[in-house]
């Protein structure tokens, strides 16, 4: 793959409304805009998902940005790669990084799907034309998720996701289920609960949750394991799956019924893909999950979102759901609760260079000689 230049872009904007869960509100979103260009000015995407603080993960939009320009960039540009496959092995000489390492992965995606002049799903073996559509409703306040629950099955949505934590759990999940007695209704906990609240999280069996996302430690696998044999709600893992063999340990210790499979968490496309193969071979539904991003990222997790094990609607609502206006033309839309999969080269959507460019605090270009 013949690169050209690299040019970074940290963007900024608000969100429509403040996303609540007990370890942050999100206000603001920075991200990391990543621009391969190649031979005949063709233009790879890819976008770095760690937020502004390590509130998620131990990365930060700066960590992620040092990463890129002093490690992750000139490494590609001494190891020219022919196939984006390569990427996770040569960046595995640099430790974790995860987020700041898919950004620059899924960027040579992009661009080696639109030189093969393939979409970005069919080159990884997509096989459906439209995916379903999950959305999260992210605050502590109960008559706002009642509010926020109610518009978004009226604007399609089929699934709901909400944050729980010890101090909101049975309140919240047993009035959206009065409400709502037939809802595919889900609860990510982020962490926030303990094996001592074992007694709170068997109280949540009786509401019919399709999971409870990562109630325990965010690197933890063997207590998971212990809760889940004491609970009839499938455990989905977030956090505690960074790469391929968590995932098989997690799988083989029982820790959990359901993945949640975000590419910047473990490292980038390739290790998506591959937890994905692990999953259906073991039968372990997954889904693709969010962070809160822009549509270059949203556009990437609607590519992978449309491999045959993700059977649970993911966390890739319509750009609508955060932004004013979107990075992509056209944005991506909710019809009747699905997304449909571009057939565009790469992955699909245009960018608008236009409000990138206005919501670009930071840009730096690098040439590769
Ligand atoms: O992107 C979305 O629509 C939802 C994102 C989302 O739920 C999360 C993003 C990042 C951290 C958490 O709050 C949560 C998650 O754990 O999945
Ligand atoms: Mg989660």
């Amino acid at each position: 793959m013949k690169i050209e230049s690299i040019k970074l872009f940290i963007i900024k904007m608000p969100l429509k409304s403040p996303f609540a869960t007990h370890l942050e509100t999100v206000t603001d979103r920075e991200s990391i805009i990543v621009e391969i260009t190649g031979r005949d000015g063709v233009q790879g995407y890819g976008e770095g998902v760690a937020f502004s603080s390590p509130w998620y993960t131990e990365e930060t939009v700066k960590t992620s940005y040092h990463m890129l320009k002093d490690f992750l960039i000139p490494l590609l540009e001494k190891n020219p790669i022919n196939h984006p496959a390569e990427a996770t092995e040569l960046f595995s000489r640099i430790r974790r990084n995860h987020m700041a390492k898919a950004a620059l992965e899924t960027a040579l995606w992009d661009l080696y799907a639109k030189e093969q002049k393939l979409s970005l799903s069919s080159l990884i073996g997509g096989k459906v034309n439209r995916i379903p559509s999950g959305v999260v409703v992210a605050t502590a306040s109960l008559p706002d998720a009642i509010r926020q629950t109610e518009n978004y099955l009226a604007e399609g949505y089929r699934r709901v996701k909400i944050k729980i934590s010890p101090k909101n759990d049975i309140e919240f999940v047993s009035e959206l289920r009065k409400r709502f007695p037939t809802l595919e209704l889900m609860a990510d906990a982020n962490s926030s609960y303990t094996m001592k609240d074992l007694n709170r999280l068997k109280a949540l069996d009786e509401y019919g949750l399709l999971m409870i996302e990562q109630p325990l430690g965010h690197d933890d696998i063997i207590e998971h394991s212990f809760l889940q044999n004491e609970l009839t709600t499938p455990i989905c893992l977030d956090e505690s799956i960074v790469s391929l063999d968590d995932a098989r340990k997690a799988i083989q210790l029982g820790s959990c019924r359901v993945i949640n499979i975000k590419i910047g968490r473990v490292g980038g496309l390739e290790t998506a893909l591959k937890i994905h193969d692990l999953c259906v071979e073991k039968e372990i539904p997954v889904w693709c999950g969010g962070m809160i991003e822009f549509g270059i990222s949203r556009a990437h997790n609607i590519a992978l979102a449309s491999l045959p094990g993700f059977t649970i609607p993911g966390d890739i609502s319509g750009s609508g759901r955060y932004w004013e206006e979107d990075i992509i033309e056209p944005e991506v839309i909710v019809i009747n609760g699905h997304i449909e999969i571009p057939k565009e080269h790469g992955i699909g959507f245009k960018i608008n260079k236009k409000t990138l460019i206005e919501k670009t605090v930071f840009e730096e270009t690098f040439r590769m000689h």
